[in-house]
């Protein structure tokens, strides 16, 4: 089946517009033809021709840190609500995160998660399995099932892992198997009780704050063992300069380390909370202008590899408990794109090919994946963006279960429109 994309802008290597008609077969991107080239000429053998005129085609995103909740939590997403909104947001491969119940620390937890994501035949769905049974840091799971299962790679997000030699040993293993440890930096003892950052929104409502050294310390501690152990080591949801500081000198020793951001760590800072509303709490907490600035300066300089949105739904009644008592966490697929590029592309501080990199070959290239690329031989993962579409944020057309963002009513410009998974159109507006 030949399916015909005709007159879209596509990036070129240098980063320039191309109109181009883009060519899928059996699921996979068969050619790349200037739009010169008149449709009559090609057409022949097409089932579907798609006017791409004034749109934007790019490789289908990529999100290497998400939450879809199942199985366990199917109050706050499910494997196909998730699909359903990363497809919406532009997504065609999403990663998701371990803390599960049951936690992903078994076989058939990951077998279970890619059964779902099949059935539901929605965007690829990648599975991480975590490092210690039930993410309690005691004890470790059997790494090499759990990757013959189809883990991509191990992580505890949601927590940090507290003893160093727990760490240790699990990198030691992952090495020993080629897979990745991805890390959720945090120490517990610094934490205690916290829900917001250190700074001045917590001292005017007398909250007790995050410091940033409970992220950097696990930084720090954990290159040390990458480098003791020769670990590709992932920090997941990079939030402080400190941590930045750490990454940008184990890069520059060649300690085999790579981290992503997130997109609200990049727009957001403690200073923009508008009081105690827990659609702004998520772990790591907002921090302060200077720390924007440094993982801003750090995505820039590629200390920070990639952004990943840590798509993280909660029900409205568990976020309604307010700033102390509700969950961490902020939905993030369907708002990601359109904000940053209002935010650095519309404003001329980055090119668009630098946001779709950082989203879609740089995500591949980390985490060895085939996908990422608009190039003949590929998936046909794609996703079409109307850059001038612009419109606000509304929480309750989400296809997500979750509608805590603190985006609402944002009014934004570069929204995806359609969304293809190995040639198949699995979102379109
Ligand atoms: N990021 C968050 O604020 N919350 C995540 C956990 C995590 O990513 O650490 C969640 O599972 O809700
Ligand atoms: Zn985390
Ligand atoms: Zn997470």
């Amino acid at each position: 089946m030949l399916t015909i994309i005709a007159n879209a802008s596509v990036l070129d290597h240098q980063g320039n517009l191309e109109k181009k008609h883009i060519l899928l077969q059996d699921g996979v991107i068969k050619s790349l033809v200037d739009a010169q080239v008149k449709l009559s000429d090609i057409q022949d053998g097409a089932s579907d021709i798609i006017d791409a005129e004034g749109k934007l085609i790019t490789p289908g995103f990529i999100d290497m840190h998400v939450h879809l909740r199942e199985p366990g939590f199917e109050h706050k997403e499910t494997i196909e609500s998730g699909s359903r909104s990363a497809a919406k947001g532009g997504f065609t491969t999403i990663a998701c995160m371990p803390n599960t119940r049951p936690v992903t620390d078994h076989p058939d937890v990951i077998k279970l998660i890619l059964e779902k994501a099949n059935q539901a035949g929605i965007v690829k769905v990648l599975p991480y399995a975590a490092i210690t049974k039930n993410e309690l840091g005691r004890e470790l799971t059997d790494f090499a099932a759990l990757k013959e299962a189809g883990a991509i790679g191990f992580t505890d997000d949601g927590v940090g892992v507290q003893n160093a030699q727990m760490m240790k040993d699990a990198m030691k293993i992952a090495a020993g198997l080629q897979m990745p440890v991805i890390a959720h930096c945090e120490d517990d003892s610094l934490v205690v009780g916290a829900c917001v950052a250190e700074g001045e929104f917590a001292k005017k409502h007398g909250l007790k704050g995050i410091p940033n050294e409970s992220e950097a310390i696990h930084v720090g501690r954990d290159i040390l063992l990458a480098e003791a152990t020769g670990v590709h080591y992932h920090v997941c949801h990079v939030s402080t300069e400190q941590s930045v500081r750490l990454i940008r000198q184990a890069k520059s020793i060649g300690i085999h380390v790579t981290a992503e951001v997130c997109p609200h760590h990049l727009v957001l800072s403690e200073e923009d909370i508008p009081g105690l509303d827990a659609n702004w709490k998520m772990n790591p907490p907002l921090r302060s202008k200077r720390d924007v600035e440094a993982c801003i300066e750090g995505l820039l300089d590629g200390t920070l590899d990639i952004i990943v949105t840590d798509h993280a739904p909660h029900s409205a009644e568990e976020k309604a408990k307010g700033m102390e008592l509700a969950p961490f966490g902020i939905v993030g697929f369907e708002t990601a794109f359109p904000l940053l590029y209002t935010k650095f592309v519309e404003t001329g501080l980055w090119d668009l090919s630098f946001l779709v990199q950082r989203m879609t070959a740089d995500p591949a290239k980390v985490f060895g994946l085939n996908s990422g690329l608009l190039e003949a031989g590929r998936p046909a993962d794609l996703t079409m963006i109307d850059l001038d579409a612009e419109k606000s944020v509304d929480p309750e057309q989400f296809l997500s279960k979750g509608h805590n963002t603190p985006f609402a009513g944002w009014n934004l410009k570069g929204w995806p429109v359609k969304t293809w998974v190995d040639g198949k159109l699995v979102w379109s507006e």
